[in-house]
């Protein structure tokens, strides 16, 4: 059986804590074949990059490289968050581009290719994650890397026109066409790419799912939707009752009912358009006036990215607001955390919680909307107001689905959820539980890595 080796900026290197699904489901997958997860340390070195750490943990090794502030600044902070994540989630207004960022992008491209080529015996498999690291294949098919690469990417693929609007938008996703496949969370992203192919890259589309560059290189594409150990969130949420911290909200709510989000603290999860939006339910809805209390979990992510400071500002405003116009002596409608937490505190929070809030502007998929439903007691389930823009709403078409800009829409939404009858809640927790079920990580890891082994 050949090695893997996965290849992503984000690794979950063990004792370090961060929130984000990639980490959370690589660690998932990782741990079932056991292999190579090869990254960034996290670490920041002031003298230089380059510096690999080596650490075993169970059935992983884990090789790691140090960056150097000006490295991290200009490819995580710069290019890969401040050019490519807006360009991906369709927001071209927040792009920033420079010729610096692009070539720091690259520089630790060929670093990290540079320090994984040696490593790598021709029979592994490699799998590379998401936009930080599209142009590895290339650099490693040019140090003479001969074992299969294949690459998935996270977030959303939007429309050609948006993508063509990136400045050498031509060499960077011809960088894809070195992989023999690339994987997308839904189909509609695969056709937009597709759409990219035909329209701007050079290449065609010879049927779906198989391309060929004009240099007459073939490879595959597929949508995989990634998804989360469910038999493992249901059986943490059963046990996390006991726990002091699942305690303690469950006593402080007095009997109120709960509505939870969880979140990184990012524009693209829609949280100003949100908390709006639970302001308008208090409004539209007086009847549930002090009896749903609200809780906004957001660790700081990505804190040194203006866009993120401006976001938690105007967050904090907006909480201070709508607590201000609504709140009673004994109630607090907002309750608003920059906390990361453990996942078998958060099913229990999830279990408590009437409503699950995902409401993302855009998103990839979004693994918190599928903890939510898995977490929640079969006998007495809350419901997941869901919106149509994260790839989670492909599978999750029981959930009550929302488009997050329509903020009457998402507080009627609340108020359906607060009154839906226990049966309806029932028959749509099933209908979504039978997908995750079905489509668990470890579905989503087979099923890559057979298309990554077939031959084209
Ligand atoms: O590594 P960070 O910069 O701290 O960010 C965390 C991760 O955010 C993004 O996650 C995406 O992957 C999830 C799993 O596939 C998906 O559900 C979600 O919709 C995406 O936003 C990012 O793509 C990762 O690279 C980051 O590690
Ligand atoms: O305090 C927190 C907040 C989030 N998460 C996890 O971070 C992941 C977020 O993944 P998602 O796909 O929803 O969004 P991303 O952050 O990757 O864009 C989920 O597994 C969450 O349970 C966590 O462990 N602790």
């Amino acid at each position: 059986m050949s090695r893997l080796v996965v290849v992503s900026n984000r690794v979950a290197v063990p004792g370090v804590s961060s929130a984000g699904g990639l980490a959370v489901a690589l660690q998932a997958a990782l741990e079932e074949t056991g292999g190579m997860w090869f990254g960034w340390s996290g670490r920041i070195d002031p003298s230089d990059s380059g510096q690999v750490h080596e650490h075993d943990a169970g059935n992983i090794r884990y090789v790691t490289v140090d960056l150097s502030k000006r490295d991290h600044d200009d490819y995580y902070n710069g290019f890969a968050n401040r050019t490519l994540w807006p360009l991906l989630h369709f927001r071209v207004d927040l792009v920033d581009y420079s010729r610096i960022t692009y070539a720091a992008y690259r520089r630790v491209n060929a670093l990290f290719a540079e320090k994984l080529a040696p490593l790598l015996r021709d029979d592994d498999i490699v799998w590379i994650h998401d936009y930080h690291l599209i142009p590895m294949a290339k650099l490693l098919r040019e140090l003479g890397v001969k074992c299969r690469l294949g690459f998935f990417l996270h977030v959303p693929m939007p429309s050609s026109d948006l993508l063509a609007a990136l400045p050498q938008h031509e060499r960077l996703f011809e960088g894809l066409s070195s992989y023999d496949l690339i994987g997308f969370q839904t189909e509609r992203d695969l056709e937009r790419f597709q759409d990219y192919v035909r329209l701007f890259g050079r290449g065609r589309v010879i049927s779906h799912g198989v391309l060929e560059t004009h240099k007459g290189k073939r490879l595959r594409a597929g949508a995989f939707p990634i998804s989360i150990d469910t038999a493992q969130i249901e059986e943490q949420a059963r046990a996390a009752a006991s726990k002091v911290g699942v305690k303690r909200l469950a006593t402080s709510l007095s009997g109120r009912e709960l509505a939870i989000g969880v979140d990184r603290l990012d524009y693209s999860k829609g949280l100003p358009e949100r908390f709006r939006s639970f302001g308008r339910f208090l409004k539209r809805h007086p009847e549930h006036r002090g009896k749903l209390t609200f809780l906004q979990i957001a660790p700081v992510s990505r804190g040194e990215v203006l866009e993120y400071q401006k976001l938690r500002s105007e967050l904090e405003q907006l909480s201070g607001h709508i607590n201000g116009a609504h709140a009673e002596p004994d109630w607090t409608p907002v309750r608003y955390v920059n906390r990361n937490y453990p996942h078998p505190t958060l099913t229990g929070f999830y279990r408590l919680s009437r409503v699950g809030l995902v409401t993302p502007l855009r998103d990839g998929m979004n693994l918190v909307a599928k903890e939510y439903v898995a977490a929640q007691d079969p006998k007495d389930p809350g419901v997941l107001v869901l919106s149509t823009f994260a790839g989670a709403a492909r599978e999750l078409g029981a959930a009550l689905l929302v488009n997050p800009y329509d903020m009457d829409g998402v507080a009627d939404a609340l108020a359906t959820a607060m009154e839906m009858p226990l049966e309806e809640r029932r028959e749509r927790y099933e209908t979504m539980m039978a997908v995750l079920r079905e489509n668990d990580i470890t579905a989503w890891r087979r099923k890559y890595l057979a298309a990554l082994r077939e031959p084209i």
